[in-house]
């Protein structure tokens, strides 16, 4: 899934380019007030971005009462995310997969098992998700814990007080020392925007995950008050460019949380592909995390293919 692009290496933290970092907020905020609006993407073609949304999502369950069960349904939806009526009647040549499927720790053995085969990775987040708030060598000892248990991806959550507190120096060095704990897997490293405050520190905490070596920056936890906005994914979008221009590295980007219908998953694929470009809506650039959005998603193109709509119960997903 993540083979077609080279991994970030990082870079020394370089604090002229974090402090030096602009982020124009009212711009930013006209910008991002504007993408919904826009109807770039119609009907025929509407069907196909759908498709192509299917796999982009990190199909997540994240829950307290998370079973092995649970896990194996979702497994079963990622593998065969569309109704086969619907596979054909669009006419596609390969069934569509999910991106990965997204779990927590002791959930990745029952994952691997159920997606054998399949080229489907596991995605692990760890790390003390979601808050963070559990000592160093615990939390790397997570990561290499999920690792050995088969995730080829590992969401990772940073200390958000090092935010707040302008300690760029131990944020840079927490996440150096959680790529090396990932070895091969990739890390994506979640900001949990909605505790940081201002767009501006969002900016920063995004140059310093890159320059770390993150391989994907995301939004959200999906746990806090604010999770996945346009105008913080414009910020982190604009970081990604940014770090990719003084680099030449390309980094990911995962909104994450509250991204529940086709037409919002639409939104952030035109941002990305006009903040970005197409690179950014392939799955080794560019995923949502999402526990519900494959519904709408599957029900807005069964609209598509039959003209009526189906209750959302029957396309149920774990
Ligand atoms: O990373 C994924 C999120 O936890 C999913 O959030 P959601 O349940 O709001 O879709």
């Amino acid at each position: 899934m993540l083979a077609n692009t080279p991994r970030n290496p990082g870079m020394p933290l370089a604090l002229d380019l974090v402090e030096g970092a602009r982020a124009n907020l009212s711009a930013v905020e006209r910008r991002a007030a504007s993408l919904p609006a826009r109807r770039s993407v119609k009907k025929a073609w509407q069907a196909a971005w759908l498709v192509r949304a299917i796999g982009l999502i990190d199909l997540t369950t994240l829950a307290g009462d998370d079973t092995p069960a649970r896990v194996a349904r979702l497994c079963a939806k990622a593998r065969r995310p569309l109704r086969p009526d619907l596979t054909e009647a669009l006419g596609l040549k390969a069934a569509p997969t999910t991106g990965a499927v997204c779990v927590y720790p002791t959930m990745v053995a029952p994952a691997v098992a159920a997606l054998a085969g399949s080229g489907i990775p596991v995605a692990s987040v760890a790390t003390g998700f979601p808050a963070g708030l559990m000592p160093l060598p615990l939390r790397l000892a997570e990561i290499r814990y999920a690792v050995a248990e088969g995730a080829r991806e590992i969401d990772i959550v940073i200390t958000r007080a090092h935010v707040l507190g302008q300690d760029w120096q131990a944020l840079y060095d927490e996440i150096v020392q959680m790529r090396e704990a990932c070895g091969e897997a990739h890390l994506k490293a979640i900001l949990a925007t909605g505790d940081l405050k201002s767009l501006r520190n969002v900016h920063k905490a995004s140059m310093v995950a890159m320059m770390a070596g993150a391989d994907f920056i995301k939004t959200s936890t999906g746990k806090e008050g604010v999770n996945a906005t346009l105008p913080v994914g414009l910020v982190m979008c604009r970081a990604i460019r940014a770090y990719g221009e003084v680099t030449g590295h390309k980094v990911g980007f995962k909104p994450a949380g509250g991204i529940a219908s086709a037409k919002e998953a639409l939104t952030w694929m035109s941002l990305m592909k006009e903040e970005l470009g197409n690179d950014w809506l392939q799955p080794d650039l560019f995923r949502f995390g999402a526990s519900s959005l494959l519904t709408d998603i599957e029900r807005q193109i069964e609209h598509f293919v039959t003209g009526r709509y189906s209750a959302a119960s029957h396309h149920a997903i774990a």
